[in-house]
């Protein structure tokens, strides 16, 4: 099996957890296409981009990137309150599908706030030349937010979405094509169980972890712990009713079909 990780720090418990084993690394953009062309076989994927390709793939029980509340990484930078975007314009990061989605909804549904919406290239200060907001994810969000820029507000999606909600956002889950499992399904099953003891590893290793993320010079060893152990990488029950409602939102909107939902991955029996 050819695995799969985002570059993002989100995935450096499992990666730690994987040690030597070889893992083909991307943007989430580089991986959902990297998963649906059958160039890895099991990785994860956006959210939004599981849902709109949901007959075609299968997600893997139990494991996630995701948050009850406060997640650091998918964020929205605005210079005032949420309300005074009415009328204006939010530049949304390219290599997000899910929080860019999320933003929409919550200004849209529960701020009230029409706005107009563009893709960017995910750099805040390009983004917010041309735009009153932006969304940003992954690490680039992380360091605008541990060490914010004078003036901008940062608002945390996770957050905004449990205090809507009451529930855990997943921002992307693990999957592998239905094709794949199909034809190869033991050899699936011991991929997800691979990635489940790291994942595991990686949690129980947190300090350890941090240190060698810390190592990239981005982040120290503090920020990096205190993020890993912010991200859930869980798929509970609470988890799967956070999905089934944010997917009815997106379906309403237009950004995923009606009805989408997650299949899981079987086993190999
Ligand atoms: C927690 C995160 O989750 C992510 C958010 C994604 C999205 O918005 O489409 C995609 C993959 C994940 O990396 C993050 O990027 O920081």
């Amino acid at each position: 099996m050819r695995l799969g990780a985002f570059t993002f720090a989100n995935c450096g418990a499992v990666r730690w957890g994987l040690g030597e084993r070889p893992v083909e690394t991307g943007s989430p953009e580089a991986m959902a296409a990297a998963l649906l062309a059958g160039e890895v076989d099991v990785a994860p994927i956006s959210l939004v981009e599981y849902l709109r390709n949901h007959d075609r793939l299968l997600a893997l029980p139990d494991l996630a990137i995701g948050s009850d509340g406060e997640v650091l990484s998918c964020q929205l930078f605005t210079r005032g309150p949420l309300e005074d975007l009415d009328g204006g314009r939010v530049a949304l990061g390219s290599t997000s599908r899910t929080a860019a989605l999320l933003a929409t909804i919550l200004l849209t549904e529960w701020a009230g706030v029409t706005a107009e919406y563009r893709v960017e290239p995910p750099v805040l200060a390009d983004m917010l030349r041309g735009a009153d907001a932006a969304v940003l994810i992954g690490d680039a969000a992380l360091v605008e937010t541990l060490h914010p820029r004078p003036g901008l507000r940062v608002h945390d999606l996770g957050t905004l979405w449990r205090d809507w909600t009451g529930l855990p956002m997943v921002f992307a889950v693990w999957a592998v094509r239905r094709s794949t499992a199909a034809r190869r399904p033991a050899d699936v099953s011991a991929a997800h169980a691979t990635l489940l003891e790291a994942a595991r590893q990686g949690v129980r290793q947190l300090d350890e972890v941090a240190e060698s993320l810390a190592g990239s010079g981005l982040f120290t060893r503090e920020e990096m712990s205190r993020y890993l152990a912010t991200l859930d990488h869980t798929l509970g029950e609470r988890h799967l009713a956070g999905i089934r409602h944010f997917a009815k939102l997106a379906a309403r909107h237009g950004a995923v079909p009606e009805g989408a939902d997650l299949t899981f991955f079987g086993g190999a029996a």
